[in-house]
């Protein structure tokens, strides 16, 4: 057996799935800044607070579409007893010149116009006859906005303002304040590029998806399923299409990954003949900081570093299982958050949410069970939504990956969580699905 290298040897680690993430994210920084457009910053992350480069709004503006009024000249205005005003200009959103309200005087106003000087109010049109009896006069017949419908100038934001702190992923909310504070181009962390390889003879890419309908050969699922992992979590995926099961070949697909920010690969992690990836990545000097974790499925998951094809700092490498659902498994649990890591993130895990089991789910004694899930709407009375399996638990098989909406967690040391108990669940789409929104309209 000495002649086997380091690798295969190497004793299994073994570590908690908290453990195996804390190394993970703790041996690398996230990525420098750039600037991008904001128009192509959606889904990046903030490198630095964003400053707001204006006061805004510019000025004391008009809430309603109106007349700006001196409140003095309002003063038991109603029905029956109506003022009339001298009507002495518009002030329409962009004017640049404003007449003087005076004493007895008016001012048409337009929706975020500026306050003319000397009102300092805005009676509603509806309040008015609009300018309908005498010519160049306004009658109000009320008080009710006296003073009111003005907002002040700098109210949103003034020049100089953090508007967005920095670790914001930018979504159109935070579009919306980056646009109205003028920051354009965004600091933003590069986005990691992520080289994905998978490997082995049997595996075919879709373009030769006609060996898989022959039966020769069977679906590289994983390397799509990868690169949409990827860029889901934000990141640049780079796919090399299958390895085939020798050393040259692998080396080849392994030297594209000289601008990487983090390499992934598939398949080899676990004991078999042909785990040729584990031995040239031992020959090519992959330094393993762990392998094995106690997690089910994808418990051969490793973790390293390689040497840089071309030099520069050791490039990352997540050896993932090439069982499909242990590749999926183990990326959402430790890629995803990786990548989100690498982006800026400083929230980078997936959320978790409490649950009710719908069925048991059972366990493996000093494992941590990852069920893939489907969320049911509450019960009636039950604040909690329902989990149950997506589909057969084997790692093998593909079904339960798409109505898969999250993993429940059975820990380590638990033999089941059993049907109508809480569990944990890690999400893996924004949408817990457990109710359409309820507006509750009263007629
Ligand atoms: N003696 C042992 N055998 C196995 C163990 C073990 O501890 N001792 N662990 C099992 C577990 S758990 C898993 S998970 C798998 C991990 O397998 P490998 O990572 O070594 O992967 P391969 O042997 O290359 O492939 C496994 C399986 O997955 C298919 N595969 C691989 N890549 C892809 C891909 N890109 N797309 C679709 N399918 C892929 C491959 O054809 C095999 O069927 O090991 C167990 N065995
Ligand atoms: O645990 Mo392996 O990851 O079942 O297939």
């Amino acid at each position: 057996m000495t002649d086997r290298p380091e690798f295969e040897q190497r004793d299994a680690d073994w570590l908690g799935v908290h453990e195996a993430l804390e190394r993970i994210l703790g041996r690398h920084a996230p990525l420098p800044a750039v600037a991008v457009p904001l128009g192509e910053a959606l889904g990046r992350t903030l490198a630095e607070a964003a400053i707001a480069r204006a006061r805004l709004p510019p000025w004391d503006n008009s809430a309603m579409d109106g007349y700006a009024v001196r409140s003095a000249d309002l003063a038991g205005a109603s029905e029956t007893a109506p003022v009339e005003l001298e009507v002495i200009g518009v002030a329409r959103a962009g004017a640049s010149e404003l007449p003087e309200v005076g004493p007895g005087q008016a001012c048409r106003i337009m929706t975020g116009a500026p306050l003319p000087p000397g009102a300092d109010g805005v009676t509603r049109v509806e309040y008015t006859d609009g300018e309908s009896g005498r010519e160049g006069w306004v009658r109000i017949h009320s008080e009710g906005d006296a003073g009111r419908n003005v907002r002040p100038g700098g109210q949103d934001m003034e020049r100089g303002d953090a508007v967005a702190p920095a670790g914001v992923r930018i979504d159109s909310g935070w579009t919306a304040l980056l646009a109205a504070a003028g920051v354009d181009p965004v600091p933003v962390h590069r986005a990691p590029e992520v080289l994905i390889v998978t490997g082995g003879d049997e595996l075919r890419s879709l373009d030769a998806f006609h060996d898989v309908v022959e039966g020769r050969a069977i679906p590289d699922t994983n390397a799509p399923m990868l690169a949409a992992a990827v860029r889901a979590a934000g990141g640049r995926p780079r796919v090399t299409g299958p390895a085939r099961d020798d050393a040259a070949d692998l080396r080849r697909h392994l030297a594209q990954a000289r601008d990487a920010d983090l390499v992934v690969t598939v398949g080899g992690a676990s004991m078999g003949e042909a785990d040729l990836l584990k031995r040239t990545f031992e020959e090519d000097g992959l330094e393993v900081d762990f392998w094995r974790v106690r997690m089910r499925p994808g418990s051969p998951m490793a973790f390293g570093h390689l040497p840089r094809p071309g030099g520069g700092p050791p490039l990352p490498l997540l050896s993932l299982p090439g069982n499909p659902a242990s590749a999926f498994v183990t990326f959402q649990l430790f890629g995803h958050p990786l990548v989100r890591h690498l982006s800026g993130d400083p929230r980078p895990h997936r959320p978790v949410i409490a649950a009710r089991a719908g069925e048991r789910l059972g366990s493996t004694p000093r494992l941590c069970h990852f069920h893939r899930v489907v969320i049911d709407p509450a019960a009636p009375h039950d604040p909690l939504p329902t989990v149950r399996l997506a589909g057969h638990a084997g790692s093998g098989l593909v079904h339960s990956l798409g109505p898969a909406a999250g993993l429940a967690v059975v820990p380590e040391g638990i033999a089941a969580i059993e049907q109508g108990e809480r569990v944990e669940v890690v999400l893996l789409r924004d949408t817990p699905g457990a109710h359409a929104p309820a507006f509750a309209d009263a007629r």
